[in-house]
């Protein structure tokens, strides 16, 4: 059976991004969401749509949960929690990538509902590769991303069909992630399928900060991400300048730390690991602003400022 989603036309509402529905009658739900899918079929478009803007979560419960969450966003009486699944590597098949994928089975095998996008009308190997990570026992909606790329949308009937072959999915869901309309009607078909509990996080904790403050956010989330447990919370980052010109922004920041044996796990074997928190954080600043961005770091010991020599510029593209 397709989904219903094929066939009930859905009414006009707000474009996503909008004021939010009124709450709906009906019990407060809250769950995880993964989106899943080999790259470029469209899954940060959807990701970026479906949360509206870049969402800081204020609360500390972010960091008590095993997942990164990428977006919260409440509409109705529901909550939606969304996670990262990093390093869904398909392309070799060696033993790193191997390990690599245990971890992200890891990291996709406790969510409520796994979103494995596809584009519509094509599935090949690299998308099956996607699919076979996929953990048992988790309902797994498919999204046919792209549709607008569908000239002839007859023939999505057969592929889908096709695709019912491929996994017992939840639901088949035809849309395109650059559609307001598709967006809106996307959060009631994933809904269903988180539990009924209170919401994790409190809307109001849930921000729309500036800019200065997301790119000190994404400092500090590579920073934690990249050195592990190893680094007490302690640690902060400062946004010494933020200057905008055109599309590119300039951005020098500061982790402080506590400890001189703290700026050695932060810069790591030759620079190598605040060299990567650099790179890292200014891809995904890029992605966030859809521009250039320079990023020069530096570490100070709080109590010292004698440490310039751990800059490391990351400007551009190295
Ligand atoms: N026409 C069309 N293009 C789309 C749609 N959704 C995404 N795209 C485009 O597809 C390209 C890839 O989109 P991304 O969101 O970066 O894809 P991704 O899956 O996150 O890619 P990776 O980060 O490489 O994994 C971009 O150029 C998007 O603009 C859609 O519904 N229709």
């Amino acid at each position: 059976m397709l989904a219903r989603a094929l066939r009930k036309p859905v009414p006009d509402t707000e474009p996503a991004g909008a004021s939010m529905p009124e709450p709906a009658a009906g019990p407060k739900r809250c769950g995880f969401v993964a989106i899943v899918g080999k790259p470029n079929v469209g899954k940060s478009t959807l990701l970026n749509a479906l949360v509206g803007q870049k969402i800081s979560i204020t609360s500390r419960k972010a960091q008590t949960t095993r997942h990164r969450i990428t977006g919260v966003r409440t509409v109705g009486a529901t909550q939606f929690v969304f996670v990262d699944t990093p390093g869904f590597q398909t392309r070799h098949g060696n033993a790193l990538n191997r390990s690599l994928n245990k971890a992200v089975l890891g990291a996709v095998s406790d969510v409520d509902v796994i979103v494995f996008v596809v584009e519509a009308g094509h599935f090949n190997l690299a998308d099956a590769k996607v699919l076979a990570l996929l953990p048992a026992g988790i309902p797994v909606i498919l999204v046919a991303n792209k549709l607008d790329m569908v000239h002839r949308r007859g023939e999505l009937a057969p592929w889908l069909r096709s695709m019912q072959e491929r996994h017992p999915f939840a639901e088949y869901v035809p849309m395109s992630a650059k559609n307001a309309k598709d967006i809106q009607r996307f959060y009631a078909i994933v809904e269903k399928y988180l539990p009924e509990q209170d919401w994790m996080y409190d809307p109001d904790e849930l921000t729309d900060r500036s800019e200065r403050f997301m790119a000190a956010e994404m400092v500090r989330e590579k920073l934690f991400r990249l050195t592990g447990d190893e680094l007490p919370y302690t640690s902060t980052v400062v946004i010494d300048r933020f200057e905008e010109e055109g599309k590119l922004r300039r951005i020098a920041a500061t982790i402080v730390v506590e400890r001189e044996s703290h700026k050695g796990m932060v810069i790591g074997e030759k620079g190598e690991k605040l060299k990567r928190i650099g790179t890292e954080a200014r891809q995904e600043l890029e992605k966030l602003w859809d521009g250039k961005v320079f990023l020069e770091l530096w570490v100070k010991v709080r109590s010292g400022w004698a440490d310039d020599e751990a800059r490391v510029r990351s400007f551009g593209y190295e």
